[in-house]
């Protein structure tokens, strides 16, 4: 029988900026599917960052902009939701439903293994790709309601492990093509060819956002003449949220804020997923089939000079239905400087953050998680003072453990 190759799917460059922000789990991962009570450890009832404000049944009845991509003025209304919500959802965006659909099936698919199978495909703790729980746990005291697999490029040195008969009983691992109904590798194809796609979209949705602040592709110096941006870094995560025998107590993510410029999150049609706005509370966004939400990252405020705000967001559970969501975390080659654009700071504007490069931000996020923007602000007193929702200027988010 040919031997499992070492899984090494993360490209160099990508890998150095993790490597050096290890994060350490001080938990294993339980078989949360077959719990019928909820373990201490999971209880997340006297944390004081778990707000009740929600809309789930309460009578907010607002949430983020849904925004049609053929819209005419969609680049004004995308500006205005970065600038008052920090996301919103895309109709029209060109992605087919059906791809959508089958990468939501792949996800069920890989997350139905039984346990001792997807550990066979683990995160180690100074990698960047593979099963385990979210890195933002080590933030915590309590464990988060989530498993969550981790894909950069090829997901398949993990597939083989995953479901390593399609390639023992029937093809035996040889050869660069796959036989028709090679499960394992159609499931291969199919999440390379989303993150295809969401490349393609986070790119076009990049320049709406910059372009509704008039920013273009020569301001950018990391795009080349044509606007596409060679070596850019990006992460997918399935995560995977089983039904909870006491959803009140329990936490499925908590809150956060994406380090990415954006992220654009795939939810299957169980809703969960909740936006922080500021003076109103935690906002719970619905399902919309074949729409994805946006969601503003760290870098973008940045960028943007603190004009557009990450969404500091967090995800719940239910008792009955397992949910499922694909985040694809987009930003700048990982080591491109990332500071205010010139063009958004001036006297009356003066820069609000020190320029940084996305490998160094993550390592700060890895220390500081919801502080890191504050870490590395340099005005504490800008005239026009920008109030973000992610815990920039606030302090209802993490606690460190
Ligand atoms: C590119 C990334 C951003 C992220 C770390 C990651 O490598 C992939 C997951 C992202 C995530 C999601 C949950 C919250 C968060 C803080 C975390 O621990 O993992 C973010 C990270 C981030 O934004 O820095
Ligand atoms: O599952 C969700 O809706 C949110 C997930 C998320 O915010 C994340 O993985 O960063
Ligand atoms: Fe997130």
């Amino acid at each position: 029988m040919p031997s499992i190759p070492e899984i090494s799917t993360v490209p160099p460059k990508l890998s150095d900026a993790f490597r050096s922000h290890p994060v350490h789990l001080r938990h294993e991962c339980p078989d949360l599917t077959s719990l019928k009570e909820l373990p201490d450890s999971y209880d997340w009832t006297h944390q004081h960052y778990v707000i009740p404000a929600t809309n789930g049944d309460s009578a907010i009845s607002e949430s983020i902009p849904v925004i049609d991509l053929n819209d005419p003025n969609a680049l004004q209304l995308i500006g205005h939701a970065c600038k008052t919500w920090g996301a919103f959802q895309v109709i029209n965006h060109g992605i087919p439903t059906s791809l959508l659909d089958q990468a939501e099936c792949t996800t069920r698919h890989l997350f139905s293994l039984p346990v001792e199978q997807k550990l066979k495909a683990s995160r180690l703790p100074d990698a960047l790709t593979g099963y385990g729980l979210s890195r933002s746990n080590s933030f915590f005291s309590k464990i988060m309601w989530s498993e969550v697999f981790t894909i950069i490029g090829s997901p398949l040195d993990h597939f083989r492990h995953l479901w390593p008969e399609d390639y023992t009983k029937h093809w035996g691992g040889r050869g660069p093509i796959a036989p028709p109904g090679f499960q394992n590798l159609i499931k291969n194809e199919v999440m390379e060819e989303y993150e295809k796609e969401m490349t393609k979209s986070a790119e076009k949705l990049m320049w709406l956002m910059l372009g509704s602040l008039n920013i273009t592709k020569e301001d950018i110096e990391w795009a080349d003449p044509k606007g596409n941006i060679p070596d850019e870094f990006a992460v997918l995560h399935m995560n995977y949220y089983p039904a909870c025998p006491n959803p009140d107590r329990a936490m499925g993510m908590a809150a956060h804020s994406d380090s990415t410029i954006l992220t654009i999150l795939h939810q299957n049609n169980t809703a969960g997923l909740q936006v922080l706005k500021k003076g109103t509370g935690w906002v719970a966004v619905p399902t919309n089939p074949g729409g994805l939400v946006v969601i503003v990252g760290d870098l973008l405020q940045i960028l943007s000079n603190g004009s557009y705000i990450s969404a500091l967001h967090r995800a719940v559970v239910n008792r009955d239905k397992p949910r499922f969501s694909l985040p694809y975390f987009y930003g700048p080659p990982a080591r491109a400087q990332v500071s205010p654009l010139p063009k958004l700071v001036g006297p009356s504007d003066p820069p609000l953050y020190r320029p940084i490069t996305w490998s160094e931000f993550l390592g700060i996020k890895a220390k500081h998680f919801n502080n890191a923007l504050s870490s590395i602000r340099i005005c504490t007193s800008p005239p026009n003072e920008v109030v973000a929702a992610n815990g920039d200027n606030n302090t209802n988010s993490a606690e460190v453990a």
